[in-house]
């Protein structure tokens, strides 16, 4: 197995609030990882710490086996394409203005694209169903649409390892199932996809890894199968779930939620707050009888 990216001992804070800590991972070519976890468990900043966009407070990450702070910019994009949570546009570039762009960091300032640039465009748009609307200003596309426009913009840069954010939230159910199968087809073909992802049915048809966060460290990690247990749905993600394996390779699993348990979980962190407060009091007053 080749390692292409990995973090060792990574950790970051905004300010003085930590979000990351001690995490260690490596992602392997070939493989379709997600990472999973609730609101604010630090997934899309573990992905901006990979991409470079964040710089680590402690530890760091490799590149193909070199320190991703020793890249330049441009020479990351060669390697890594980003598709971010955030897929708004402000000014009115067309489909293709977009999905070329996935071409700047193979052409030279102001190379013109050759054929091969156009080809791989045209295959890039074709890929995500894009073809018809090329020259439709991206700003005046559906939420949807334009999640498969920057999807088709991370194809088009051809880079080895493609790390999406959510890449399926406000996809159709058709469009979901396209994108994440036209992604395992590039991890078949060799491609290191990671995406963090929030449909944990999804996560664990088409991913072949999982990597479970929460408060910012790995909990869990493993085959879909391993990681969505019902203890980690429970505790992580406070639903009661029932778990049955799906597929031939008994990796996967389908998950049908019963009901949110945040309502007993929150009564159970308020009774062992009492019970703290409680213990405390009974510290206390055991202290003063003490003195
Ligand atoms: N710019 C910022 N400044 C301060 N805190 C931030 C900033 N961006 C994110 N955070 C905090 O960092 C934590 C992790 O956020 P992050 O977006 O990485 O979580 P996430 O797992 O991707 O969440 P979600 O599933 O909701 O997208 C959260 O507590 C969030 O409030």
């Amino acid at each position: 197995m080749t390692t292409q990216l990995e973090c060792n001992n990574l950790g970051f804070a905004y300010g003085k609030k930590p979000i990351i800590g001690g995490v260690n991972l490596r992602f392997n070519k070939g493989e379709f990882v997600g990472l999973i976890g609730p609101n604010g468990a630090g997934k899309s900043t573990l992905l901006n710490l990979l991409t470079g966009l964040l710089k680590p407070t402690s530890g760091h990450v490799n590149l193909v086996g070199q320190p991703l702070k020793q890249y330049k910019q441009r020479d990351i994009a060669r390697h890594i394409s980003l598709v971010p949570q955030d897929v708004s546009i402000d000014y009115a570039f067309t489909v293709r203005e977009i999905v070329a762009m996935g071409r700047n960091p193979h052409l030279g300032a102001f190379q013109p694209e050759t054929q091969r640039d156009r080809d791989l465009i045209d295959l890039a748009m074709s890929k995500t169903d894009l073809s018809q609307m090329t020259t439709r200003s991206a700003n005046q596309l559906s939420g949807g649409e334009r999640q498969r426009v920057f999807i088709a913009r991370a194809i088009a840069q051809e880079a080895p390892i493609l790390l999406m954010d959510e890449p399926t939230a406000s996809l159709d159910l058709c469009h979901q199932l396209e994108v994440l199968s036209l992604v395992k087809a590039l991890t078949e073909s060799g491609h290191l996809a990671i995406a963090a992802i929030h449909d944990l049915a999804l996560a664990s048809r088409f991913c072949d890894r999982l990597v479970l966060l929460a408060e910012g460290k790995i909990v869990s990690q493993g085959s879909p199968a391993e990681v969505l247990t019902k203890e980690n749905l429970y505790r992580y993600f406070s639903i009661e779930a029932e778990i049955e394996p799906y597929g031939d390779d008994e990796q996967s699993v389908r998950i049908t939620a019963i009901r949110s348990c945040s309502a007993d979980k929150s009564s159970t962190d308020k009774n062992s707050a009492d019970k703290n407060s409680t213990d405390k009091s009974v510290d206390h007053l055991s202290t003063n009888l003490n003195r």
